[in-house]
């Protein structure tokens, strides 16, 4: 598997592009794109968070580095789940410095990356180095860096990627302070990477709290998890189904909507050991085509990364732009004469109320507000100093950089959503394989939905009694998109394929995860092709989505209340 990949990096590295030419160009708009795209954070969107004081609230000021770093995939898992291994099975050979064995042994964080010769950076070094994206870490504080470090090793992979091993996650009596904050280090890789990989153990399912912590970072960035349970093979195929059905069960427990993330199932012990003593063979096939999908699914990050990136800037900015609002908000309420503090306390007791109010005063979407126990947690960072007045100066150089500068930055990229580089920060595109090639999710997904509805005793087919295009409700087509439709719709069924589809929807630069949610939504029966008015329906959310700043649930019932649909979406 590992020669699959280093095949598949070599292949991308050797696949001819239209011309050289063209390569260059798509690379330097990509360059000069993010370029501009620092600029833009710099200028409108950093003096904005510094006044408000957002790193207090949501996270760190982003630096250069953080805009234009390779893709960074995560490890996260409880002790022993084989993250370190798992490492080594794509790359072919141990990273320096690493350490594998039944006990807790990853005690540290550590990027793993490109670099000629062997070589470990300690953490306090990495922070203070300009040409790594790690200074950020520097707020985590001295017992933090102590635990980081930066492994170089020279590999193919990592002309594309940086891995990150992150220390096991304790269970049961295992559990230690760690003497630094081990959610906000989770926070912070988890915000700055492109997919994180959550490890299980086949043979152990227990979540301990400390991991509950860490899977509750990762809520709203579902797009980019990706669970693997792995050493499957030590399990028999009935077992197996099992331990599934629990996986499931428990990550329902903690995650609002497991089925929307991706479960990989496979077993990756590196070819370089000698072989595993015990391992069952009645799931082989499957666990080998899994771990093909993972292949290719991590293949596509690199594409993706520049789009991403882009998008996590608008996400922030939006979430900046809300919360000067209650910063502001809350300082008018303030008295000019008596008690602030006992006013203070008040306005927290009611915090939800406030941030009804301010949502609709101003129109704003609930996503971008922060959790109010949260915001009044952060509170207490702020050590007695006042909420600063509503500077709408700030805002509305935000507002432009959202109106205005990251749409006209969007547009740079190709419109045909496959022609995203595959090394957009890094390097020229030198693929044509479609990051949302549905037809691929469709698969993966109908080959464990199955096993999981039958364990979950659901029915799929009969589960869509609240769809719209369940009931052959929709109605005549009223959007503007007729012209894209009869660019790519196929004249002897009538419908549009995914790929056609994707390269539309692609357009209102929405992350992969909501495309697929999209996607999902309107191709109701799985067909893996679009009607006319599911295309238009699919296009409509989308648009809406970027134009008016909805969340998905919202443009959804948007587009039903358009469509004159009576219920919930
Ligand atoms: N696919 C696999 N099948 C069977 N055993 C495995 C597999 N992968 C790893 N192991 C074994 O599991 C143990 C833990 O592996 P490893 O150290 O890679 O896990 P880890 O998650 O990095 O641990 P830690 O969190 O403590 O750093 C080792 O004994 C390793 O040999």
């Amino acid at each position: 598997m590992a020669t699959l990949l280093r095949k598949a990096t070599q292949r991308l590295d050797q696949t001819s592009s239209p011309s050289e030419v063209a390569v260059d160009e798509t690379e330097r708009i990509y360059r000069k794109t993010v370029s501009d795209l620092q600029k833009v954070y710099h200028k409108k969107i950093a003096p904005l968070e510094r006044t408000y004081m957002f790193e207090k609230f949501h996270s760190e000021p982003l630096t250069n580095q953080d805009i234009s770093a390779q893709p960074m995939v995560l490890l996260l898992g409880q002790y022993s789940t084989g993250k370190t291994t798992f490492l080594e099975y794509f790359l072919g050979h141990s990273y320096p410095g690493s350490h594998v064995g039944i006990e807790p042994t990853t005690d540290r964080f550590v990027a793993v990356m490109q670099g000629e010769e062997a070589q470990v950076i300690p953490g306090n070094t990495a922070a203070v180095s300009n040409d790594l994206p790690f200074k950020g870490l520097s707020h985590l504080g001295e017992k933090f860096l102590s635990r980081f470090q930066v492994s170089r090793m020279d590999n193919p992979l990592l002309q594309n990627l940086t891995f990150i091993d992150s220390p096991g996650i304790l269970s049961g009596t295992k559990q230690v302070t760690r003497g630094y904050d081990f959610g906000k280090a989770i926070r912070w890789f988890v915000e700055r990477s492109d997919m994180v990989l959550l490890l299980f153990d086949s043979h152990k399912l227990d979540i301990s709290d400390e991991f509950k912590l860490a899977i509750s970072v990762l809520r709203g960035h579902e797009d980019k998890t990706r669970v693997v349970l792995n050493k499957c093979n030590q399990v028999s195929q009935q077992e197996l189904m099992r331990v599934y059905g629990a996986l499931m069960w428990s990550l329902g427990r903690v995650v609002p909507t497991p089925e929307v993330i991706r479960v990989y199932l496979g077993s990756f012990w590196p070819a370089s050991r000698p072989p595993l003593k015990h391992a069952f063979d009645d799931t082989k096939e499957l666990l080998s085509q899994e771990q093909k999908d993972l292949l290719e699914d991590m293949r596509l990050i690199p594409k993706n990364a520049a789009i991403r990136r882009l998008n996590q800037i608008v996400k922030r900015t939006r979430q900046a732009t809300v919360h000067a609002y209650i910063c502001g908000h809350i300082r008018s309420l303030m008295p000019t004469f008596g008690s602030k503090e006992k006013k203070l306390k008040t306005v927290m007791d009611g915090l939800d109320t406030e941030f009804a109010k301010l949502q609709h005063k101003y129109n704003l979407a609930q996503g971008d507000f922060s959790d109010h126990a949260a915001f009044k947690h952060n509170c207490k960072y702020l050590k007695g100093k006042e909420f600063p007045r509503l500077d709408m100066g700030l805002v509305n150089a935000a507002q432009e950089a959202l109106n205005a500068d990251f749409p006209e930055l969007m547009r740079r990229f190709p419109s045909n959503v496959s022609g995203v580089p595959t090394a957009s920060l890094n390097g020229p595109q030198r693929s044509s394989h479609n990051p949302h090639d549905q037809q691929l999710q469709r698969q993966q997904l109908q080959r464990q939905l199955p096993a999981y509805s039958a364990m979950a005793n659901i029915d799929l087919k009969n589960n869509d009694s609240h769809n719209p295009f369940a009931k052959g409700a929709i109605l005549n087509s009223q959007y503007r998109f007729a012209q894209e439709f009869s660019h790519g719709v196929d004249p002897e069924t009538g419908t549009i394929s995914s790929s056609a589809a994707a390269q539309n929807m692609g357009r209102w630069g929405q992350d992969p995860g909501v495309m697929k949610e999209v996607w999902d939504y309107v191709d109701w029966r799985c067909e893996g092709r679009l009607d006319q008015v599911q295309f238009e329906a699919a296009m409509r959310i989308c648009q809406l989505l970027f134009e008016n700043r909805l969340e998905l649930g919202q443009a959804k019932q948007q587009v039903f209340n358009e469509l004159g649909i009576q219920g919930q979406p």
